[in-house]
């Protein structure tokens, strides 16, 4: 059991290395090297023939609306993310966390490296951890904070670090809320109240939850089309909301066969269902398989909340779901032991958690290649 595993320690056991290298620079690559092209035969379709039709696309709701919680259901039902627009958090909070990802990736290589999360480490500089599953390199660079940035802030910024961290902490405390209240939103359409969530917190405001913000920079790209940002996942959150810049790149799948792009909406987050909140509600609520590409003219950034649960709360199918006809999919699991099969089975982690496949004969998007029924 993982259960008493810290999310700081969770892959000790799972150690990637990832070589970065200390004077690499993308932005003096005039062509795409082999190692970034991606162009192959895969199992998800093309990202060239997504559909960019905005009424094709994750909808777009007002958080401030009396009929948000219906519509934010039903996003979740057949999307499993959507954008939200007056969620609360300041703007200005959003320019902040963003000129900070900027500056923290405008520094020179060698620099950065001094913040190198280390290859058994969860926090800090480097190649995203998915990486590994890939053939290809990403065109893109991360930066992970759990916890306290404080450590590597220093070493970044030796004399503006303060600033920074309390940049990162005002904003986990605005998107933890956000989340808390996102929530009780999406559970509540399934009728699920705070009694049938025992590790919410005494005032079901998630303040025990767990967190990870990734900051992701996607530079520009001799060829685009043949280079991948970030490759096709679902997250492990409960939750997650992405603060992207003004610059497309992120990609939800839809019905296992068409890459939609989240068209950048000013001030907008959007926000997507976690595999574990695909556990939590059986699968009613999908975790979307997502991707970030890249483009020719513009430098892309993204700010991603991950939340999840506390530690110790195990994560199973909520029992108001289940029923003769709704048994349950998913084995118990915890936030820990979860990343660890991810890190272990990657894109196959929620098949590896299942227990059965769906009666309704509908796959999950996200296993569609694992199980086949009847
Ligand atoms: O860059 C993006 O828009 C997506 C980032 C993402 O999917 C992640 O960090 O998990
Ligand atoms: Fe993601």
């Amino acid at each position: 059991m993982g259960s008493n595993i810290k999310i700081t320690e969770v892959f000790k056991s799972h150690p990637v290395h990832i070589p970065i290298h200390k004077n690499f620079d993308f932005d003096s690559l005039q062509e795409l090297p082999d190692s970034y092209d991606w162009i192959q035969p895969d199992s998800f379709p093309n990202s060239s023939l997504s559909n960019n039709h905005l009424s094709d696309s994750i909808p777009l709701i007002d958080l401030s609306l009396p009929n948000a919680p219906h519509l934010i259901g039903n996003a979740f039902r057949t999307w499993g993310a959507f954008q939200v627009i007056n969620h609360g958090v300041p703007i200005s909070l959003l320019h902040s966390i963003e000129s900070s990802a900027n500056s923290l990736f405008s520094l020179p290589a060698p620099h950065k490296l001094k913040a190198a999360r280390p290859s058994d480490g969860i926090s800090g500089y480097g190649l995203v951890r998915i990486s590994s599953f890939f053939p290809k390199r990403m065109w893109s660079e991360g930066f992970t904070i759990v916890g306290s940035p404080l450590e590597h802030f220093r070493k970044l910024w030796p004399h503006d670090y303060t600033r920074y961290c309390d940049i990162v902490e005002e904003y986990d405390q605005e998107m933890k809320s956000l989340c808390g209240r996102l929530m009780w939103v999406a559970l509540g359409e399934l009728g699920i109240t705070r009694e049938d969530v025992n590790w919410a917190g005494p005032n079901g405001d998630f303040m025990t939850s767990n967190a990870a913000t990734q900051f992701n920079s996607y530079p520009v790209c001799p060829d685009p089309e043949r280079a991948m940002g970030l490759g096709a996942h679902t997250d492990t959150s409960l939750l997650t909301i992405v603060y992207q810049n003004n610059t497309r790149g992120l990609q939800v799948l839809r019905e296992g066969n068409r890459w939609v792009t989240v068209e950048p909406v000013p001030g907008a987050l959007v926000v997507q269902v976690g595999d574990l909140l695909h556990i939590l509600t059986n699968g009613l609520y999908p975790s979307p398989v997502h991707q970030a590409v890249v483009n020719r003219t513009r430098k892309r950034l993204s700010v991603a909340y991950v939340f999840g649960p506390p530690e110790s709360a195990e994560i199973s199918p909520l029992k108001k779901l289940l029923g003769p006809t709704q048994p349950p999919l998913y084995r118990t699991v915890t936030w820990t032991e979860y990343l660890r099969k991810k890190a272990e089975h990657f894109n196959n982690a929620l098949s590896s958690v299942r227990l059965c496949a769906p009666l309704t004969g509908l796959l999950d998007v996200n296993d569609h290649s694992q199980v086949k029924v009847g």
